[in-house]
C-alpha cells in the first residue's frame, strides 16, 4: 500500500496513524519510506543534491530520477520480505512519487514521455514489486507548503529543499498526480481528502477487507 502526495500533505502522518489503526485491529504493518536517507547512497545523494550539492545533479532530471529509481531498486528484496511477513506494508513514496515530480519538473502530464521511461525502468528494467493500491492524500498545494514550512520551523534536520520551496512545480505536481490517480496508473488510486482529514478506523477497516 503506497501513500503518495506533496511534500508537507501529511503523508508520514498518516502513514503513522494508519500503522497504530491497522495494529489495533490486529494487523501486522511494515513500513518503509522513500528515499531511504541514511541507508541508501543513493538516497543520500539525492538529499545532498536536493540541498546543492553535487554542482548542478540536481538539475538533471532524469539523473535525480535515476538515484530515486536506484535506492528503490535497492530495497526491492526487502519489500518483498516484508510483504511476505507482514499483513500490510505501508510505503510512503514510492514509484509514483518518481513519475510525478520528473512530469512536473518538465512540465508533463501524466501521458508524458517520463512518465513511461519511469515505468520502463523502475516495473519493467528493475523488477519492483507492483504495489496493490495507493492512496493519494490530497491537499492544496498551498496547505502542503504552509505545513512543510512549519515543520522546516518545528523540527531540525527538515530545513525544506529546493523541490519543497518551488511552488510551481508543487503544483504541476498536484496536477500530475490527480492525472496518474485518474488513469489508475500501475495500480488503483484511492483519493483522500487531507484537508477535512481522514477517517483512520474506518479506512483501516476497508484495506483489511481488499
Ligand atoms: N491533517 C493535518 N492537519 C494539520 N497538520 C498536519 C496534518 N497532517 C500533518 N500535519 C503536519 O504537517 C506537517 C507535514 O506533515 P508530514 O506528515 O511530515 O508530511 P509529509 O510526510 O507528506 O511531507 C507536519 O508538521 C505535521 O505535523
Ligand atoms: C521517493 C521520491 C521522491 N521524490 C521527491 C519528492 C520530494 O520533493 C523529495 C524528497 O522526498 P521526501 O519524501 O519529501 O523527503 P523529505 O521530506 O524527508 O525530505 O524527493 C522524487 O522526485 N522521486 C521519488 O521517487
Amino acid at each position: 500500500m503506497v501513500i503518495e502526495g506533496l511534500d508537507g500533505a501529511g503523508k508520514r502522518t498518516l502513514a503513522d496513524g494508519l500503522t497504530a489503526a491497522l495494529g489495533a485491529k490486529g494487523a501486522s504493518v511494515a513500513s518503509l519510506a522513500f528515499p531511504r536517507y541514511g541507508k541508501s547512497v543513493h538516497a543520500d545523494l539525492v538529499r545532498e543534491a536536493l540541498h546543492r550539492g553535487h554542482g548542478d545533479l540536481a538539475d538533471s532530471v532524469y539523473g535525480m530520477a535515476l538515484l530515486y529509481a536506484l535506492d528503490r531498486s535497492g530495497a526491492a528484496d526487502e519489500i518483498r520480505a516484508l510483504r511476505d511477513a507482514h499483513d500490510v506494508v505501508l510505503l510512503d513514496r514510492y514509484v509514483a512519487s518518481n513519475a510525478a515530480y520528473a512530469a512536473a519538473r518538465l512540465r508533463q502530464d501524466a501521458t508524458g514521455e517520463v512518465v513511461k521511461w519511469v515505468w520502463d525502468l523502475e516495473v519493467d528494467r528493475f523488477g519492483l514489486p507492483r504495489p496493490d493500491a495507493h492512496l493519494l492524500l490530497r491537499v492544496a498545494p498551498a496547505v502542503a507548503a504552509e505545513r512543510a514550512e512549519r515543520r522546516a520551523a518545528t523540527e531540525t534536520g527538515r530545513e525544506r529543499d529546493a523541490f519543497e520551496t518551488d511552488d510551481g512545480l508543487q503544483r504541476r505536481c498536484a496536477a500530475v498526480y490527480d492525472g496518474l490517480a485518474a488513469a489508475g496508473w500501475l495500480a488503483p488510486w484511492h483519493v483522500l481528502d487531507g484537508v477535512a482529514g481522514v477517517d483512520l478506523e474506518a479506512l483501516a477497516t476497508s484495506l483489511l477487507g481488499q
